[in-house]
């Protein structure tokens, strides 16, 4: 927790300024009711017209400044606790930034955002409650019973005994309401979490017609959370009326004893109106401090969330500055790389070695699972690998600032992911400063100029969030343009030509090879038709090398790549390959 304290120093001036003006306010709260005792014991008894006048226009005054202190440390404390809200997200987001695809799979993308948003706006709302209600409630205490001390001793003992009733109550039903708060929490995340996919998975759900059983799913969801809120609601509906009714009771005995007393002649009738006002005040801010009791386990659960982001050490880190220099570029070195997942029982790869070159084609191709997307994701570190070696320009990759490591790689993703925002703005992702003129010759290579200039708007329409109001293969084309406009020394494409038609997968591939002379090019692929060109092709098997060569070379040695031809070449499509790559050889 003490992480989370970090976050309010810079605001511990706002906090003092409204803790201070609520203070003050809550003074002024207590000081009226003293005066209007006054009022009516000196300037009423003895029918002072000045005196009335003189404490009205001091009521008067104290009643302004009240009012004015509590709105000056309402804004102070909201902007502290916006403040404190604003910086925690950041750190939070700068956190998430930092952390490998492992640390994501630990905490879930899903919870990462749930954390991010509504776990900070619960801390907010705690924060405010805090300030403005629990923190008051105990002073108010004090100094409402100091002045019935003042006023009348026995009515301060028996307020007491009131307060102390009154907090037995409080506990007793808080104990049952906590646990029930806590419970309606948990429901509140599957709900959101059912209800989430239900959105996002709409297009599935109707195309396999399954709307009732999600309907039914989310219906049921909701009768959890039903369940759990009726609960708490009874819980407040017995808690607020008996907490108003010992109110109630108390000052109906206040005005009981206390005209006992005046008759007697031992208490003067102002006296009671100020006790009442401090019973009143005491136990509303009693009734208040409950409430903003109860938020505080939902606070503490969100805090201990939002903890668990910050105290997460990133599974990479970059090592201490250090001269990265070399006379090659775009060399990539796979050194007997094994790598196993965190949360897997084996290896997903085993004892890989290649050498990509620059100006070179190399190609992975394999079945599905057998390992060709964990190796796209291994070469800009996305995950840390604990056997063997990923070289550089015969650097290992664990020696590069992730920054440098990934300005060198052009990474573009199997699944292609465009930000909201226009065309442009999307290929300019890769270069911040890329003139015009590179992004337009990036989109020609990506075979997407043409696409593009045929949209009302051009490079400037608009992309919706995810890119979901372009294809497939439109979207394929401008996450291409993105890293080539990078220009950089490794391309790395996952499968990122398979929404592509065979004749733009074709022009892309002839683009590229001219484009990219001096850069190292992997492409991942489904589609054998996509590398066969390559000037070497790793077949993968089951996390393992199953051959490496070229088309021709692996047709004669490799029955896993024969296999894989096979199915997805025809004949004349074969003997025309091999015959090319013998002439090649
Ligand atoms: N984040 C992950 N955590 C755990 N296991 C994973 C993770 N990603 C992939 N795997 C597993 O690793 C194996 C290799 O996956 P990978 O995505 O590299 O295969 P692939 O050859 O690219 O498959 P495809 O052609 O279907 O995309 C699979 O068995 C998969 O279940």
């Amino acid at each position: 927790m003490r992480k989370l304290l970090h976050f309010i120093k810079p605001h511990k001036n706002m906090l003092a300024g409204a803790v201070i003006f609520l203070f003050f306010n809550n003074f002024t709260a207590m000081f009226i009711p003293t005066l209007t005792a006054e009022l009516i014991n000196v300037g009423v008894a003895n029918r002072d017209i000045p005196y009335i006048y003189r404490t009205c226009i001091l009521m008067l005054t104290v009643a302004v400044l009240g009012g004015v202190s509590a709105i000056v440390s309402a804004i102070m404390a909201s902007k502290a606790t916006a403040g404190f809200c604003r910086d925690l997200r950041e750190a939070v987001f700068i956190k998430a930034q930092q952390y490998s695809l492992t640390d994501f799979q630990t905490i879930g993308t899903a919870s990462m955002i749930t954390r991010c948003t509504n776990d900070i706006n619960i801390m907010q709302r705690s924060g405010m409650m805090f300030l403005r209600i629990l923190l008051p409630a105990p002073l108010m205490t004090i100094v409402g019973l100091t002045l019935a001390f003042r006023t009348n001793v026995r009515m301060a003992c028996f307020f007491i005994a009131v307060i102390v009733f009154f907090s037995i109550m409080a506990y007793l039903i808080g104990r049952k309401a906590i646990p029930l708060f806590q419970q309606l929490q948990r429901r509140m995340d599957r709900l959101t979490y059912v209800l989430r996919e239900g959105i996002t998975g709409v297009r599935v759900i109707r195309a396999f017609n399954r709307e009732e059983f999600e309907k039914n799913r989310f219906v049921e969801s909701c009768h959890d959370y039903r369940e759990i809120a009726v609960k708490t609601g009874r819980v407040f509906a017995i808690l607020l009326p008996s907490l108003f009714l010992i109110l109630d009771l108390s000052v109906a005995s206040v005005i009981w004893f206390g005209g006992i007393q005046v008759t007697n002649g031992s208490m003067e009738i102002g006296s009671i109106f100020a006790l009442i006002e401090y019973l009143t005040i005491i136990l509303f801010c009693g009734v208040m401090a409950v409430m903003g009791f109860m938020e505080i386990p939902r606070a503490l659960s969100s805090a201990v969330r939002i903890n668990e982001i910050l105290n997460l050490t990133p599974e990479i880190r970059d090592e201490p500055a250090s001269d990265i220099k070399s006379n090659t570029r775009g060399t990539l070195e796979f050194q007997d790389v094994t790598f196993q997942y965190a949360n897997a029982e084996e290896p997903v790869l085993s004892h890989i070695s290649f050498t990509a070159k620059p100006g070179q084609t190399t190609a992975i191709i394999g079945g599905t699972g057998s390992g060709k997307s964990t190796i796209a994701n291994l070469i800009p570190h996305f995950y840390e690998i604990h056997e063997g070696k990923i070289l550089l320009n015969g650097i290992d990759i664990r020696k590069y600032p992730q920054k440098t490591l990934r300005d060198r790689i052009g990474f573009v993703p199997q699944k292609a992911f465009l930000f909201r925002g226009t065309i442009e703005s999307n290929i300019r992702f890769g270069k911040q400063d890329a003139t015009i003129d590179e992004i337009h010759a990036a989109a020609k290579v990506a075979q997407a100029h043409d696409f593009i200039e045929g949209l009302e708007n051009g490079y400037q329409s608009y992309v919706a969030q995810a890119g979901s109001n372009l294809s497939g293969g439109q979207k394929q084309r401008v996450a291409i343009a993105r890293a080539l406009v990078k220009k950089p020394e490794v391309y790395v494409f996952d499968d990122s030509f398979s929404a592509l038609d065979f004749k733009t997968d074709s022009l892309l591939r002839k683009a590229l090879k001219e484009e990219v002379r001096d850069s190292a090019l992997i492409i991942v692929a489904q589609r054998i038709s996509t590398i066969l060109d390559a000037d070497q092709i790793i077949v993968l098997d089951d996390g393992k090398v199953a051959g490496i060569g070229t088309h021709g070379e692996l047709m004669k040695s490799c029955p896993i790549y024969q296999q894989i031809a096979a199915t997805q070449l025809s004949e004349k499509e074969l003997q025309g390959k091999e015959d090319h790559s013998h002439e090649q050889a």
